[in-house]
Parts: structure tokens; sequence; C-alpha cells
């Protein structure tokens, strides 16, 4: 599939004087696995919502497969951070309701999960652990077989064998299906593994955005003696101890911009430069690294 799965413009969200996101500009394209962060507050929840038009703009556009939230509804599942479940019902029930409100819901998908999962399907899920909760909410998300899957942190309840299990899952149904997939989520372990796409979002502002694989290539580490400078490149982060220096910087090209030869060029993951563009939020002020 090409061309984007969700385009922002100067997408914002304002709630009574505080900007809860603001100016976002972003393009999601089809197919990808894109990693949502950025600290607590930062605005990631509040532009999932926006992607799904549970809140209004308060300025800006979004759009989803080039139609608004609103209209392009039925291809996109969305299981929100407090995995909102009708509580009393169980989840045959819950796969019940799927089926009729979705013509597309795919019943046998639903229950091989959760029987994978050994989760009893008559038990209300008000009477589930937080975990078990999550499980069947992503279950029920995946088997709508979305184009867009928004998913709001949705490992943090679960422990580390369902988390792996999930990731794998997620993995493979993209793989399978082409769906987009946009994961809110704190573990850059977790996200570096499975997704190819990053979008940092920084008091309530998108900081970098842009594919892993190009924005790693893009970043280097610069290690080398204390009192030596890097001149001619961005830099991202610098750390000095009495002895070393090191810098994560952007853009380095040995050809274009030759360095002193007493720094060792190393590479980033993709926990390095999250952190290092978290930890620098003052330095930039738009996205950076965009080459989708
Ligand atoms: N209903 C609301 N009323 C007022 N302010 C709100 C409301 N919802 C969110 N905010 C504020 O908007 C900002 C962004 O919140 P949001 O929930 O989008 O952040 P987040 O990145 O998802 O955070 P977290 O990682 O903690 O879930 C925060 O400062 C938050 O306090």
């Amino acid at each position: 599939m090409t061309g984007n799965a969700v385009e922002t413009a100067g997408l914002g969200r304002r709630y009574g004087k505080n900007w809860a996101l603001r100016d976002c500009t972003l393009q999601l394209p089809a197919g990808r696995i894109a990693a949502l962060v950025g600290p607590n507050g930062a605005g990631k929840s509040t532009l999932l919502h926006l992607m799904v038009g549970l809140l209004q703009p308060s300025a800006g556009t979004v759009t989803v497969f080039g139609d608004s939230p609103a209209g392009s509804l039925a291809h996109v599942g969305f299981v929100a951070q407090d995995t909102p479940l009708y509580r009393d019902f169980s989840p045959t029930e819950l796969i019940e309701l799927g089926r009729r409100l979705n013509r597309s819901f795919d019943v046998a998908l639903a229950k091989e999960r959760l029987a994978h999962l050994g989760i009893a399907m008559d038990r209300a899920v008000g009477k589930m652990s937080g975990g078990q909760r999550a499980q069947v909410a992503l279950t029920l998300a995946f088997a709508k077989r979305p184009r867009l899957l928004l998913l709001d942190e949705p490992v943090a309840s679960l422990d580390p064998l369902a988390r792996r299990e999930f990731l794998q899952s997620l993995m493979g149904g993209v793989a399978d299906e082409g769906t987009t997939v946009l994961l809110s989520s704190h573990l850059l372990g977790d996200l570096e593994r499975v997704c190819d796409y990053l979008i940092v979002l920084n008091h309530s502002q998108v900081q970098v955005v842009g594919g892993v694989d190009e924005l790693i290539a893009d970043h280097r580490v610069l290690i080398g003696p204390a009192d030596i400078e890097a001149h001619g490149l961005t830099v991202v982060q610098e750390r000095r101890t009495n002895r070393q220096a090191t810098l994560l910087v952007r853009g380095y090209d040995p050809n274009v911009t030759p360095i002193d030869p007493q720094w060792t060029v190393h590479d980033v993951n993709l926990e390095d430069l999250v952190l290092a563009y978290l930890a620098n939020e003052g330095a930039f002020s738009g996205p950076v690294g965009v080459r989708p």
C-alpha cells in the first residue's frame, strides 16, 4: 500500500490556555509500524484521540486515509490507555458485539487468540486482571482487521511473556495485512524491535519524525578527549567529563565535514537517539530527520 495513513497539518488541541498538542505537522506512511514516544504529558494520548475523532482540534487538521477521522472510523482500531471495555460483558459477548458492529469482524481470529492466551470466555471482563483486560481489548481491535491500528500504551500492563507474544503477533499481523500501526509506549527496547517509524513528542510538539533506519543512519556518537570540538556538526546532545567528551550528532558525513581524527565514530541505537532528543528539548523547535 502506498500513500499516507495519517496526515496532520498545524494540528493543535488546547485545554483552556494550555496546549496539550501544538503545531503538529506529520505524515505516517501506510504500512509502517510507528512508535509514538515522549515523556508523560507530552501529548501522545491527545494526538491519538484526535486521530480517531474522540477529540476535536483547536487548530489545524488531521486526515486518516484522506478522510476525516469520523469518516474513516470503519478502518481504524483503537485501544485507549485504560482499555475501556463494558465491564459486565464477557469476551464471548464482546465478540458478538464486535461482529454486529463491524461487517469485517473476524470472530475466529478473536476466539483463537483468546483461547491461545487462556482467557476465560464467559467471565465478565470487570473481574479480570488489568493485563487480561488489555489482551481482550487488543484482541477485539485486531479482529476488526483495521487498516490503521492505534494503540495507547498497549503493553504497559502485560507480563514479559505476554508482551513478547503481543509484539510478535503485531509484527505478524502487519506483515500479513499491511496494517499501519501507531503505538505509544515508554518501553524503548520493545519499540526498537518492532517499529520502523518514529514520532517523538516533547512538550506538546513534534521533535523527531521519520523512518527509523534513516534516522539511525543520520546520527552518530562521537567519543574523544574532553577538550576537542566537533566544528560544523549539529550536536543533539553533549556530555563531557574531565577526561572524555561524548557527542550525539546529526547529519555527519565524513566527506562533507571532516572532524578531528581524535574522535572515534560510533553507530547509535533508537534508545540513545530518543533519549538524546528528550534530554535536549530546547535545541530543536521543529521536526528533524524527516525522510519517510
Ligand atoms: N481533559 C483534559 N483537561 C485538561 N488538560 C488535559 C486533559 N487531557 C490532557 N490534558 C493535558 O494535556 C497534556 C497532554 O496530555 P496527554 O494525555 O496527551 O499526554 P501523554 O503524552 O499521553 O502522557 P502520558 O505518557 O502520561 O500518558 C498534559 O499536560 C495533560 O495534563
